[in-house]
């Protein structure tokens, strides 16, 4: 099939066109990759070779998206696939966040302590804003997948979950006005299908500050709407960030002496003084809706090897010390004299493993 072909018919029809353009086993398969896609985005290192490479975001318009997620949504419920149910395993999150992620000692602690408040917070509970800040490849969206499968039962498929990338959902600026009516949307149906709904911004530094409004009444203390999870991922502050673990590093200390006040100032800082359009997240700060940041370090050359030995180890292949030590020599580290933190944290490490 061309999936691109199948797009574009797709986007030009309403649901009833589609349905009988298409054929449901076919929409099916489409809402399947749909949801592939945020899967990759979510285990990148599971969509190398057969990821949805072939029909990228420009293709794609948020209406086809949207009626396809839905149409999954209640193909998948009415199969019994997904349930939508809420598991909030707190002692699992911790684990895996301890097992799984490696030199993110703040981030857990900050993402541990917050959302243990909020779950076992007693009625009326208020929604939770975290903001994550760091590289890339630091792990945000690692950390992000582990809340998801530890929250719900069927982890990042649950319909009590929605991704939105800006690059897709809100790519041109001149369409503002219908990507609030949009947004606006999307969070009350998740809300009204789900007790406790995860929203997941990806980019968070793309997104206008007018999209606030369709955000706001969500995040507020504010009985009338479900209790919401969101989570904020952006790049911005972390060269403060970086700053502070270099300085850390030449005075001798160690990484896990580095404390949230350490951080908290430069990282406001920073986003206080990111410029541009889009400035959603200066906004979250200014009206004191973000109730944690959660700051992301740098990666150095031993977390690169630790994920380097999950990997193998996740597909049964054997691996030396030698065979580390080629692999994040293969990586870019900086800075140019010291050659401390991998510049792109974990991320090429399955590619680079595909590649020996
Ligand atoms: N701290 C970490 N511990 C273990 N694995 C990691 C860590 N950071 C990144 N990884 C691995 O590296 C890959 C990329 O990580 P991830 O997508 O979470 O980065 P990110 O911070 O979200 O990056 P970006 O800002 O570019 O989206 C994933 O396969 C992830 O499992």
């Amino acid at each position: 099939k061309d999936v691109g072909q199948t797009w574009t018919e797709l986007e030009k029809g309403d649901q009833g066109d589609a349905t009988w353009f298409l054929g449901a086993h076919e929409v099916q398969d489409l809402a399947q990759l749909s949801w592939d896609y945020v899967q990759c985005w979510f285990s990148p290192e599971k969509c190398e070779e057969s990821g949805p490479g072939a029909w990228g975001w420009p293709r794609v318009g948020w209406d086809s998206l949207q009626f396809l997620s839905d149409w999954y949504i209640k193909v998948s419920e009415s199969r019994g696939l997904t349930h939508g149910r809420i598991t909030n395993n707190l002692t699992g999150l911790q684990w895996d966040l301890s097992r799984r992620v490696h030199g993110q000692h703040l981030a857990k602690e900050q993402i541990v302590t917050f959302l243990k408040r909020f779950l076992q917070a007693s009625e009326p509970k208020t929604s939770l804003t975290l903001s994550f800040h760091g590289w890339s490849g630091t792990g945000k969206s690692l950390v992000t997948r582990i809340i998801a499968e530890n929250l719900y039962e069927d982890g990042v498929r649950s319909p009590c979950i929605k991704v939105f990338f800006p690059q897709l959902h809100f790519p041109h600026i001149s369409h503002l006005e219908a990507y609030k009516v949009q947004l606006e949307r999307q969070i009350k149906e998740v809300s009204l299908r789900c007790a406790q709904p995860l929203f997941v911004f990806d980019e968070a530094d793309q997104l206008p500050q007018a999209l606030l409004a369709s955000i706001y009444p969500h995040s507020q203390p504010d009985t009338t709407h479900v209790p919401a999870i969101f989570l904020f991922l952006s790049t911005v502050g972390s060269k403060a960030i970086n700053e502070v673990a270099l300085t850390f590093w030449r005075a001798g200390r160690h990484r896990e002496e580095i404390t949230m006040d350490d951080l908290d100032r430069p990282l406001k800082a920073s986003i206080r003084e990111s410029e541009g359009d889009y400035l959603l997240l200066q906004a979250l700060l200014s009206r004191g809706l973000i109730d944690a940041l959660a700051p992301f370090l740098p990666l150095e050359r031993s977390h690169v090897k630790l994920c380097a030995q999950d990997s193998f180890v996740a597909r049964g292949l054997p691996y030396t010390e030698t065979t580390l030590d080629l692999l994040t020599k293969e990586l870019l580290f900086v800075p140019k004299e010291e050659k401390l933190f991998s510049a792109q944290g974990c991320k090429l490490v399955a590619q680079r493993i595909n590649f020996l």
